[in-house]
């Protein structure tokens, strides 16, 4: 596409010759490939525009920026275009490049601080089981029918722009119609979702998280609530109240989900067993009673949010009740690890205190003899909510062992320290900075019985310490150290 035809309908402006033609954009030097259209936008660590001879040498036929000073003063051998923000151009130019791909697929975006990943996988699932395909873009990787594909894109919870329309474009050409993604707060603040035409938005729970990002709670509900402005008809749970607050600001087409009988889809529990849950799914006068393979009610809250999701699509409530009971959580979400020692072990991504909260009531609830609690707090980020999750623990935990969870550039001794704040005067604790003895430590302490959750890392495989990400996964780990174990008990017998 010549660069012309690209900003025609983008405010900037340009010196040199709108003929020029562009292959992709690209906003980073280093994968800059000739004919690209290099975007040198200010980042948190540095400024594109430092890349630009770079780009140059690489083959870059334009370059976008928005510095206007930079603008003026530049004398470049390739056309250089300004425009307003960079971020939001990037968005526009990607998809426009593609000829807008979204249009000829049905997106469905979900958002909330905790829930997304899994309600996307549960969507895509229910999808396929009705004989649909579907890709599925987040923090577990890009899954196309539940197979994992493009394992080369950067592990974010929403993919940067230029990706996410690469990938829509990928969708048209695999035949797949459906695509659902998860839009974070940070991903919808930086325009990633911008030019999506999201056809569905999903608001799970608007909680704690990333504070210290957006500088606020008010900036970060902001920051969600794009998401109903982008979205073409939003589905709301109502037992959230930021969430409802936000479904009844929109002005769009709206579908309320909960536990009320006065929402659009409503369930009611009738059976809390120890590795299912029977629910009543209800809307209008149609009732299904369904058996969810999954324990909580906010698990039963995120299957309800997929059901009135897909129902959006025409597919009858019926079929749709008939796939819940072959829904599966994905990686390293509430998943059990087998083992002969009698234990309960799960391996849990709660980050955050509301998800913490949600795991630690099901187990307790579930739990023969004590609730041995394995976890820490992210290092460089959201130091509120380390106190706060130190009490849920307290509240629900028999022992707690504290170790390190991408600690950063910050002293996990100190992260714990803060945490503690928030443990009750008796609480019976361990700290284990290194992982590894921290879940050897749980394994050796426990007894028949009892249950321990690992806390934090879920599906991760790295463990971030200074600046070098390090190989760990809590999955991987835990099912060797059980191997071990089950095989010296075997031989002392
Ligand atoms: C906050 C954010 O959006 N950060 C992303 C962003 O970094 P940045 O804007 O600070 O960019 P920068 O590093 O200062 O660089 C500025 C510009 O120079 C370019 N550059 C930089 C270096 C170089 O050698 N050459 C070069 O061209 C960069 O590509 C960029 O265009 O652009 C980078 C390059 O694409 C991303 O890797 C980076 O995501 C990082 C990995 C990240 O951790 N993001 C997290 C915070 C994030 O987005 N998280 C959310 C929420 C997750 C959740 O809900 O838990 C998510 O959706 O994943
Ligand atoms: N509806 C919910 N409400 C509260 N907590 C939840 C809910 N659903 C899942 N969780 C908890 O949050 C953890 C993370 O779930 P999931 O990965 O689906 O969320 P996410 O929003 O995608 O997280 P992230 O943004 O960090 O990737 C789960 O392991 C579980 O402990």
């Amino acid at each position: 596409m010549q660069i012309g035809e690209l900003i025609k309908d983008w405010p900037c402006t340009m010196k040199g010759s709108i003929r020029v033609e562009i292959k992709r954009v690209e906003d980073d030097a280093n994968l800059i490939l000739p004919g690209d259209a290099f975007i040198a936008r200010k980042g948190n660590n540095s400024s594109g525009i430092s890349y630009i001879d770079s780009a140059l040498e690489k083959g870059a036929a334009a370059i976008v920026v928005d510095d206007e000073n930079y603008f003026n003063e530049a004398d470049l051998p390739v056309p250089i275009i300004w425009v307003p923000n960079c971020l939001s151009f990037i968005a526009y130019a990607s998809a426009k490049i593609y000829n807008f791909p979204a249009e000829a697929l049905t997106v469905i975006a979900v958002t909330g601080t905790n829930g997304k990943t899994t309600v996307t996988h549960f969507i895509g699932q229910i999808l396929n089981q009705l004989d649909k395909r579907a890709m599925v873009i987040g923090t577990n990787g890009v899954f196309i029918d539940r197979e994992k594909c493009y394992p080369e894109m950067e592990a974010l919870t929403t993919l940067q722009a230029k990706n996410i329309q690469f990938l829509f474009k990928e969708a048209i050409r695999l035949d797949v119609p459906y695509v659902v993604l998860e839009a974070s707060s940070i991903g919808l603040e930086k325009h990633r979702l911008d030019h999506c035409d999201i056809d569905i938005g999903i608001f799970l729970n608007v909680t704690e998280d990333h504070i210290e990002d957006h500088g606020s709670f008010e900036r970060y509900k902001l920051s969600k609530q794009i998401l109903s402005t982008l979205a073409k008809k939003n589905i709301i749970n109502s037992d959230d109240s930021v969430c409802r607050s936000i479904g009844l600001a929109t002005k769009g087409k709206r579908i309320f989900f909960g536990k009320g009988s006065h929402v659009d889809y409503f369930f009611q529990t009738l059976v809390d067993g120890p590795a299912s849950t029977t629910c009543c799914i209800q809307h209008k006068k149609e009732k299904h009673i369904v058996n969810i393979p999954l324990v909580g009610d906010y698990q039963c809250s995120n299957v309800l949010a997929a059901i009135s999701c897909i129902a959006q699509l025409d597919f009858p409530l019926s079929d749709i009740c008939n796939t819940i009971g072959n829904l599966v959580l994905p990686e390293g979400r509430f998943e059990h690890v087998e083992n002969q020692l009698g234990l309960s072990i799960v391996v849990d991504y709660a980050h955050t205190p509301d998800a913490m909260k949600m795991i630690l009531q099901t187990l307790k609830k579930h739990t023969k003899r004590r609730l041995i609690v394995m976890f820490s707090c992210g290092g460089n980020r959201d130091k509120a909510k380390r106190p706060k999750m130190g009490m849920i623990a307290s509240i629900y935990a028999d022992y707690i062992i504290l170790t390190t969870d991408n600690a950063r550039n910050e002293n996990p001794q100190q992260i714990n320290k803060q945490i503690r704040e928030g443990f009750s005067s008796t609480q019976e604790y361990i700290e284990c900075l290194n992982r590894k003895e921290a879940i050897e430590h749980a394994l050796n302490y426990a007894e028949k019985g009892d249950t321990i959750v690992l806390l934090g890392k879920g599906h991760e495989k790295t463990q971030q310490i200074g600046d070098k990400q390090k190989y760990f996964s809590d999955l991987v780990f835990v099912r060797e150290m059980i191997r071990q174990l089950e095989k010296r008990r075997l031989n002392n017998h």
